[in-house]
């Protein structure tokens, strides 16, 4: 039921009369040299900040000329295949390393680290009846939402919200990275009993389990999984936790930051972003599109058929008729995305000899087919891999992690990298973000009431 009251006739009149009032002509981009997105015409990014926290490296401009190159994402100057490999080698949980790291700008010593993920544990649990006053009552369907309003209500809970000091932010900011996961999983319990009719059950936190850990206790009624599960979640959330000033949501945060408010108000936002189905949001699209695919591809084998389906969603003739395949192209990425390498080679790792291997071949089979076909279809020389929503999903499914958390996990990760971009806002900004538009409507004269 739509609360609105307004009827279908008096919406589609609003509506026809919007659209008269507000088509703006493509070609106007052109004659005022407006970067639509923020892109220049070559697709880079319009250069809107300086960041020592995260360097997203996609291409080279070579005599003014873009050329593709194998993706590297680098945390505070550390390589994430180095960060995700040396934890491996060392057979620890990773993420509450690379929280210290995007957070306080290097790489904690063990003390530092043990102190860190015990501040993690103490800051995890909920204010006083936050449970049944934020998260049972006026629950979602959609778990995102529930958790920006989580994030948001927390202001209320917060003594001294206004504090803009540096201490009063990292405090603020590690509480929320530690709340999160169990605000997600609370949100998410209350959201099955409500919506879909299962039981509602709320497991006491284990102070001595790392992020990755306390979730999967939190998700399973027998609160059992093993040390490889909780590693792949774990690597999910290393590869998760920032990706520089630019993208969608940590722009978000910033732009909200650079205005002067509060945390909870910079942080609900980003995760308002992130949820749209063109940033993090991808993550559920290409479950839904790999769903579709295995509906409509009678043979999974048979690359000929694959390939006519993906020319039918590229056509705008299949799937959610955007022309869109999700899981596939990225704003700086051009020949691999580094998170996708790496979540590929452990969902092929997961799925061998399972049921999922055919699932899995599928879903590659999409990634190689799909850049050629863009490029006939589009007629466009751009460079396109598959980013790293293209595997999260299939990984969360074969970890047992149902769809409705996909893209709540991205961002109970991101929200390291949107606290570490919020504080360096307030330390090296000190601007507030306020971009231009041309406006193109000229001049109208008022006509009164009764001549109109
Ligand atoms: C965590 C993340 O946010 S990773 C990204 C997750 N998003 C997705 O997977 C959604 C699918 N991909 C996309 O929409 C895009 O590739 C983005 C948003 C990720 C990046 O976009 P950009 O590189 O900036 O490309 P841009 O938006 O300029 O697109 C250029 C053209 O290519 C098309 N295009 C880009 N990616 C795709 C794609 N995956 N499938 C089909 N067409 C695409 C665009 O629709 C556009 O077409 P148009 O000129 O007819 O309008
Ligand atoms: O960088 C981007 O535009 C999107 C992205 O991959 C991310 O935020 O992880």
């Amino acid at each position: 039921m739509i609360y609105s009251m307004i009827n279908n006739a008096a919406r589609s009149l609003l509506c026809e009369q919007f659209i008269a009032n507000n088509t703006i002509d493509p070609k106007l981009y052109d004659r005022y040299v407006v970067k639509r997105g923020l892109r220049n015409s070559d697709g880079t990014g319009v250069m809107a900040g300086l960041t020592n926290i995260c360097n997203v490296h996609g291409y080279v401009v070579n005599e003014g000329e873009k050329s593709p190159i194998q993706g590297q994402l680098i945390y505070r100057g550390y390589n994430i295949n180095d960060l995700v490999s040396n934890a491996q080698k060392e057979n620890r949980f990773g993420y509450e390393e690379i929280v210290y790291l995007l957070l306080m700008g290097d790489l904690p010593n063990r003390e530092e680290l043990t102190a860190f993920k015990g501040m993690m544990a103490e800051n995890r649990p909920l204010p006083n009846n936050f449970f049944e006053d934020m998260i049972l009552k006026a629950p979602s369907k959609n778990i995102m939402n529930k958790m920006a309003r989580a994030i948001l209500a927390l202001y209320s809970y917060d003594d001294n919200p206004e504090n803009r000091s540096p201490e009063y932010e990292m405090a603020t900011a590690i509480s929320i990275i530690s709340k999160l996961p169990n605000i997600m999983v609370s949100a998410y319990q209350v959201k099955k009993r409500c919506y879909d009719g299962e039981s509602l059950f709320m497991h006491p936190l284990i102070p001595t389990h790392s992020t990755a850990e306390m979730i999967l206790s939190a998700l399973r009624p027998d609160r059992q999984f093993t040390e490889e599960e909780a590693k792949i979640l774990d690597l999910l959330l290393m590869l998760h936790a920032e990706h520089g000033g630019g993208n969608n949501s940590t722009f978000a945060c910033r732009v909200l930051t650079s205005s002067g408010t509060d945390p909870y108000s910079a942080y609900s936002a980003a995760i308002g972003s992130l949820k749209g189905p063109r940033h993090g949001g991808a993550n559920l699209k290409v479950a839904a599109m790999h769903q579709c695919i295995k509906d409509n591809v009678q043979n999974w084998e048979d690359e000929g058929e694959i390939a006519d389906f993906l020319t039918k969603i590229l056509n705008k003739e299949a799937f959610d008729h955007t022309g869109l395949v999700y899981g596939m192209g990225h704003a700086v990425y051009t020949l691999s995305d580094p998170r996708a390498v790496i979540l590929r080679e452990n969902a092929k790792k997961m799925a061998e000899n399972t049921e999922f291997e055919r699932e899995y071949k599928l879903l590659e089979a999409v990634e190689r087919l799909t850049p050629e076909l863009f490029k006939k279809i589009k007629g466009s020389d751009k460079a396109m891999c598959a980013n790293v929503d293209m595997y999260s999903g299939f990984v969360y499914s074969m970890l047992g992690i149902p769809e409705d958390l996909y893209t709540p996990m991205f961002a109970v990760s991101r929200m390291a990298g949107w606290c570490a971009h919020r504080f360096e806002e307030l330390v090296t900004g000190k601007r507030i973000i306020r971009p231009a538009y041309k406006a193109i409507s000229g001049e109208k004269k008022y006509i009164p009431l009764d001549e109109r």
